[in-house]
């Protein structure tokens, strides 16, 4: 299992002053940026000229949640924008082993998302093509959804596939991830946490970021331990 890693969600920023709200994170191992397009799911955000600039006025890594139809088409651009790692959503790809190389052939780490209702083990033989799965612990479209409790038994089904296999893939969680859930979601194999209203309506952000990650990291199994 990878070491835990915090990646605040701007869904919840002030859109109009994401620089500043970005630099309110330092202590963010990565930004997650939330790319919805209207169709994929019922809400739209922004594109890759928003990223590229968002991109320049930080020095944090993007990770790139694309929640938008024809990924196949789109996500590349994500990566020349300047995102060190790019998320399609296996439900909106038409080829995601080719999409998966791609992005890694653009020097990216390559991710993969299933929504809430879609199973891991279609996709067991896929996995050494990816760099990090995420399971969406909501329905993917909006900020501030309850977390999905549904999702913990398929998190440590999605670990065990993992281990099975000897591979080093970063399983995150997104989707009403707090000091409330987190726990639940590392213990069940998690490592990479994406957080977004509970880190943006803290009055303190990255004192949210630093919370969030010593409560993860206490719910860590050890090596050997029962999930
Ligand atoms: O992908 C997302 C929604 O589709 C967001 O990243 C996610 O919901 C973060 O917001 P919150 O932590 O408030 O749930």
């Amino acid at each position: 299992m990878g070491h835990v890693q915090i990646t605040p969600s701007i869904l919840n920023a002030d859109f109009a002053a994401l620089g500043a709200e970005v630099a309110r994170i330092g202590s963010a191992d990565w930004v997650h940026v939330d790319v919805m397009d209207n169709h994929f799911v019922p809400n739209l955000t922004f594109g890759p000229t928003m990223v590229e600039a968002l991109a320049r006025s930080t020095s944090t890594p993007l990770d790139a949640h694309l929640m938008i139809a024809d990924v196949d088409r789109h996500a590349p651009a994500y990566v020349e924008a300047g995102c060190g790692s790019v998320t399609f959503h296996v439900e909106a790809a038409s080829a995601p082993v080719r999409l998966a190389r791609e992005i890694r052939a653009q020097g990216a780490r390559a991710s993969m998302a299933l929504r809430p209702a879609t199973p891991v083990e279609p996709y067991e033989d896929l996995l050494p093509e990816l760099d990090m799965l995420l399971l969406m612990t909501v329905e993917p479209g909006f900020g501030g959804q309850k977390f999905l409790d549904l999702v913990l038994p398929k998190i440590r089904r999605a670990r065990a596939l993992v281990e099975k296999h000897g591979l080093e893939t970063w399983l995150q969680v997104d989707g009403g991830v707090s000091l409330e859930t987190i726990e639940r979601c590392a213990a069940a194999g998690a490592d990479v946490f994406v957080a977004g209203s509970a880190v943006y309506s803290a009055d303190d952000p990255d004192a949210m970021v630093a919370a969030l990650r010593e409560r993860a990291e206490s719910a860590v199994p050890a090596a050997g331990e029962a999930r």
